[in-house]
């Protein structure tokens, strides 16, 4: 694998989960596609290293590819794009017109732009060469009019810049691998996640914090769409998305999948009576679940790619202690309430997208101590990163830290893709009555 440049921090894999067809059968059509794909993005001479994930066997990984900056002309007139957008183009896309926030003169439809991230503070619609630290993405064809983009950058929509010659080749989320329904995007330590809830077909799961959805649909599809998915969030837009994607994918939303808009901390009714039939809408009498997944709001920190911006405006760095520490609460909050919906012998799993013991080991080292007897920390199927600081009971290879941080053997490609991940924390209990 090549060395990282030090101001840009991106994956090395793409991982993808496929459904409704054979490895053999998806691997045929994953591999003509991604060199049409890849081609287009000027690897020509590369062919994608694709291959399946051991432990999960309907994850395949796909080797992404950093082409030599110095091979790559920056002559073309520039522009510039916000972090949030140079982000999006490490993973694979093509820049949308409200990501663009400056281009230099020259730059008109059809001709070929060099793309930079602005690093530092700027202010949107500027027309001139951009003085504070940029971090160049590679190079695209601007196929909208410069007059589009200019004139009210907010309200347009729609692709601006095709990327011809990406810094990191890697299939796009929108490219049209992801339109059939037998693959989804999505990254390792979420389709470690779902699996580790080990939800079976014909029980009572639920989802308390589900949206955009990549869980909830894996969870899905890991039940054999039988028995009841319930999906809460308190975002009613990011659930149009779940819903969105649940109909894409064929999944059943009236009797199967339920998708409720509700703030999980209230979503027990502790004057109800346990057992019976499960209730149609929330809030839930207690006991109620075979499996309960709470993949928590949380700090975010462990999200890459990441661009390095000196202020930090649009990354996740700039929270503030006070909302840093305002996560911990309301993790706390929806914990005590997953674990009152889980019937007795059920699991709960608790799981985050940030490194942050605050967030994760001190969460269930809590949980633990707050005299909970009915609850046991277990072991996890998969494990594929036994790893975590401090547990009261020194079972620190019960939880599974995926933390990019960690030094790795970068030869072993099948070794590195479970190191070089977004960070993560997963933690699984037994809950008994
Ligand atoms: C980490 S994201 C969940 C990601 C999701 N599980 C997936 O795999 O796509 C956390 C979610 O929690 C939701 N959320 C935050 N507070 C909530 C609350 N009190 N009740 C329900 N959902 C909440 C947010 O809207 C957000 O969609």
């Amino acid at each position: 694998m090549t060395p990282k440049p030090e101001d840009m921090d991106y994956v090395c894999f793409t991982s993808v989960r496929f459904r409704g067809k054979s490895y053999e059968e998806i691997i045929l059509q994953l591999k003509s596609a991604l060199e049409e794909e890849y081609k287009s993005k000027g690897a020509t001479s590369v062919s994608p290293k694709i291959f399946l994930q051991k432990s999960l066997p309907d994850a395949i990984i796909i080797e992404n590819i950093l082409v030599a900056e110095k091979s790559l002309p920056q002559t073309h007139p520039r522009l510039y794009v916000d972090p949030l957008c140079g982000v999006a183009v490490l993973r694979g896309s093509d820049i949308f017109a409200g990501g663009v926030i400056g281009i230099e003169p020259g730059a008109s439809k059809d001709c070929p732009v060099s793309v930079y991230a602005c690093l530092e503070k700027f202010n949107a619609g500027f027309t001139k060469a951009y003085t504070g630290a940029t971090r160049f993405l590679g190079n695209g064809l601007l196929v909208m009019e410069r007059k589009q983009l200019l004139g009210d950058i907010h309200s347009n929509s729609g692709v601006a810049v095709r990327m011809t010659q990406p810094l990191v080749v890697c299939p796009s989320f929108q490219s049209c691998l992801f339109q059939s329904g037998n693959l989804v995007a999505q990254n390792l330590p979420s389709l470690v996640c779902a699996r580790v809830l080990d939800a079976q077909p014909g029980q009572t799961v639920l989802d308390m914090c589900c949206a955009p959805g990549g869980k909830c649909l894996h969870l899905a599809d890991l039940m054999q769409l039988q028995g009841t998915l319930i999906a809460i969030d308190k975002s009613a837009k990011r659930l149009n998305t779940v819903a969105e994607q649940a109909v894409k994918l064929g999944i059943d939303t009236e009797n199967f999948l339920r998708i409720h808009c509700f703030d999980a901390c209230r979503l027990c009714d502790d004057n109800g009576t346990d057992a019976g039939e499960p209730d149609s809408k929330p809030p839930y009498r207690p006991k109620q679940f075979d499996r309960v997944l709470l993949d928590a709001p949380c700090s975010a920190l462990g999200q890459r790619p990441r661009l390095l911006t000196s202020s930090d405006s649009s990354s996740q760095l700039s929270k503030t202690a006070s909302q840093l520490s305002s996560y911990a609460q309301i993790q706390n909050r929806l914990f005590r309430e997953a674990i009152k919906l889980v019937k007795p012998g059920g699991f709960l799993v608790y799981s985050t997208c940030t490194t942050r013991p605050e967030e994760n080991e001190r969460q269930v080292s809590l949980a633990l101590q707050m005299n909970w007897p009915n609850l046991k920390l277990v072991e996890q199927t998969p494990n594929l990163r036994p790893f975590g600081i401090y547990q009261p009971d020194g079972s620190v290879g019960l939880v599974q830290k995926f933390d990019p941080e960690v030094p790795y053997d970068a030869s072993d490609v099948t070794n590195a893709c479970n190191y070089d991940t977004i960070g993560f924390f997963v933690a699984k209990f037994v809950v008994f009555d």
